[in-house]
């Protein structure tokens, strides 16, 4: 890039609120004609062209020739061959089902080498197999040397430059992701292992270790595939999966016209949650759905596990809502049917006033962004532009206005500049936010977060709090799935709280001082509140913040200087009147 393409690319980064449409034109024009880009454009042909000619050979010992040339290449290229096996490592599924499947099925039939049942392997099939092996090894190795050889954020343009089709982009994009969720699977399983004394000393070649290496490949297989769903789960929340959205404009304004006055300026619309001082309310019989999220008398079911009970209430548009109970309470669950990713056993969840089905849900989605718990479970992408754009994408944005976007929301989380760094090199705390702009960049009227301080330093979290207060102050409707009751006391202003799948209670944090109903959802008192209720007569004393606690002590202080002046003046006042006597 050229100091000029820098310096545009920065000042956008830098100033996003300020950065205009021509700004765009001219970095896309400038990105596109990139040298880099060019270069990885013509290695993406080269590399198909190859590929697709050798595809036209059938002689086992020209395709044998080119694999070796192939990997000799590699090795001349400089990639080192611990790479290159891993990458080949990936195709043994492929290549078991060839050398197994292929040579009993070749209908010219041939001289039969092996009789399985009913089925008869031929020499012909068993070179069919081989050719097929070694085209696949070839195909592997050229595609090798472009993972290896191209930064993956070029691969991805150079993909889109040459016209491959969204669809297909997405399902290698998953294909990559769910290799390395492999990778990352059985390294944590191993290391867990290793961590409690096992060596691989003991992995020799007996019985058990056959038995035990089918075990953990099993409980591999399952921890990966149930990451995956949660992936799947997430990449739905964004808009994946269910074709293009349109730009939802159409489901904007019914929602934004119809049932909701959203102007919080207007004082003469009572029905208005934003001007009311708890924009959090139960439900009441007939009342009418017109907030940012209602809950009807809703019921869960995960099979015959009863996750949720007749819950109601509903959420007007400006709160911050802490949405609080213990483990198991059904807080994700409630997540997952408020996004539509689930559907209610019984009741009705609406979202605007417009009620949730499975019809409706991928729109409705757009106006309600989930950040997950674990940010592992959502980031898919090999790249964080990447990663952040996809929900944009799905709402069938043009590719400027999506460049914009994902600008705009890295910029929100303090992550300028990372677009093309790999979101799985990047701390915890980072990944968390690369999954926030990922949300953010879909311009959601409500954003949930479960969880969204687990795991984070203090200074992290006193960032997060930071963003969440950032994204209400921009009119955004805010809810957080925590346990920590500190948090919610000094940053909510409506608080849920559920135990056992029902809802306990809800309304202001003042909820938060009661401790008996705390201890009842298996909580307890903010930390500020507990020095006080020890202290007598102070029990009634409830700061929400630090800045509270110190004021109340500050009053406390000079009460007590109050209260001695007054029993020294008392005290003086006696002495005077004894020596007068
Ligand atoms: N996929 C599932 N299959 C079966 N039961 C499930 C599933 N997911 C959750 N449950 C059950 O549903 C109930 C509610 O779980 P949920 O994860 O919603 O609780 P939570 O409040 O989010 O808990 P935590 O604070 O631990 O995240 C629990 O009893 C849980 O065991």
């Amino acid at each position: 890039m050229s100091s000029e393409q820098m310096d545009l690319k920065e000042s956008i980064a830098s100033n996003p609120k300020e950065t205009t449409t021509a700004n765009y034109s001219a970095l896309a024009d400038a990105v596109s004609h990139q040298h880099p880009y060019r270069q990885s454009r013509r290695r993406v042909l080269s590399v198909l062209g190859l590929i697709a000619a050798l595809m036209l050979f059938r002689h086992p010992a020209v395709l044998s020739g080119a694999a070796g040339c192939l990997l000799l290449w590699l090795l001349w290229f400089g990639q080192p061959l611990r790479s290159i096996v891993s990458r080949m490592l990936l195709i043994i599924p492929f290549a078991l089902g060839t050398i197994v499947l292929v040579p009993f099925q070749h209908p010219d039939g041939g001289t039969a080498l092996l009789h399985v049942g009913g089925w008869t392997a031929t020499e012909e099939g068993a070179r069919h197999a081989l050719v097929l092996l070694l085209k696949i090894i070839c195909a592997n190795l050229l595609l090798t040397y472009l993972i290896l050889s191209t930064p993956v954020y070029q691969l991805i343009a150079s993909l889109r430059a040459i016209g491959m089709p969204a669809v297909l982009l997405e399902m290698t994009v998953l294909m990559l992701r769910y290799t390395g969720l492999l990778r990352e699977e059985a390294r944590g399983m191993l290391h867990a292992q290793r961590a409690r004394g096992l060596q691989i000393r003991d992995w020799r070649f007996k019985r058990r270790t056959w038995h035990r290496l089918g075990e953990l490949l099993g409980v591999l297989f399952v921890r990966a595939y149930s990451r995956s769903g949660r992936i799947y789960q997430s990449i739905a929340a964004r808009g994946g999966f269910g074709g293009s959205m349109g730009n939802g404009s159409h489901l904007r304004s019914r929602c934004r016209s119809g049932t909701i006055d959203a102007d919080p300026s207007n004082p003469s619309n009572p029905s208005n949650p934003i001007n009311s001082t708890n924009p959090l309310h139960l439900l009441k019989e007939g009342e009418a759905m017109t907030s940012a999220i209602e809950v009807r008398e809703v019921t869960f079911h995960y099979g015959n596990r009863q996750a949720l009970n007749g819950l109601s209430f509903s959420i007007g548009q400006g709160a911050k809502v802490a949405l609080m109970g213990p483990n198991g309470a059904g807080k994700s669950t409630l997540i997952a049917l408020l996004n539509g990713l689930e559907q209610p056993s019984a009741g009705e969840v609406a979202i605007f006033g417009k009620r949730i089905s499975s019809g409706n849900a991928h729109l409705l989605r757009t106006r309600v962004g989930v950040v997950y718990q674990d940010p592992d479970d959502q980031i898919f992408s090999p790249t964080v532009g990447e990663d952040v754009a996809f929900g944009p994408r799905n709402l069938g944005l043009d590719e400027l206005t999506i460049q914009q976007r994902v600008t705009e929301a890295l910029h929100a989380v303090g992550l300028d500049g990372f677009d093309s760094r790999s979101p799985f090199e990047l701390s915890y705390g980072q990944k968390r936010r690369v999954a926030i702009a990922g949300v953010l960049a879909m311009k959601p009227d409500v954003i949930v977060l479960d969880e969204p301080m687990a795991f984070l330093d203090p200074k992290s979290r006193d960032q997060l709090q930071q963003l969440l207060e950032k994204m209400h102050e921009e009119g955004l409707t805010v809810m957080v799935a925590t346990h920590d009751v500190d948090f919610a006391a000094e940053w909510a202003t409506d608080v849920l709280m559920m135990k056992e799948g029902q809802l306990l209670a809800s309304g202001t944090p003042e909820l938060l001082f009661d401790a008996e109903l705390l201890s009842g959802a298996d909580l307890h008192l903010p930390r500020l509140v507990r020095p006080f209720r020890l202290l007598k007569d102070q029990g009634h004393v409830q700061p929400r913040t630090v800045q509270d606690a110190a004021q109340a002590i500050w009053q406390l202080v000079m009460r007590g200087g109050e209260a001695l002046k007054l029993r020294s003046a008392n005290r003086m006042d006696g002495e005077t009147r004894q020596r007068e006597g």
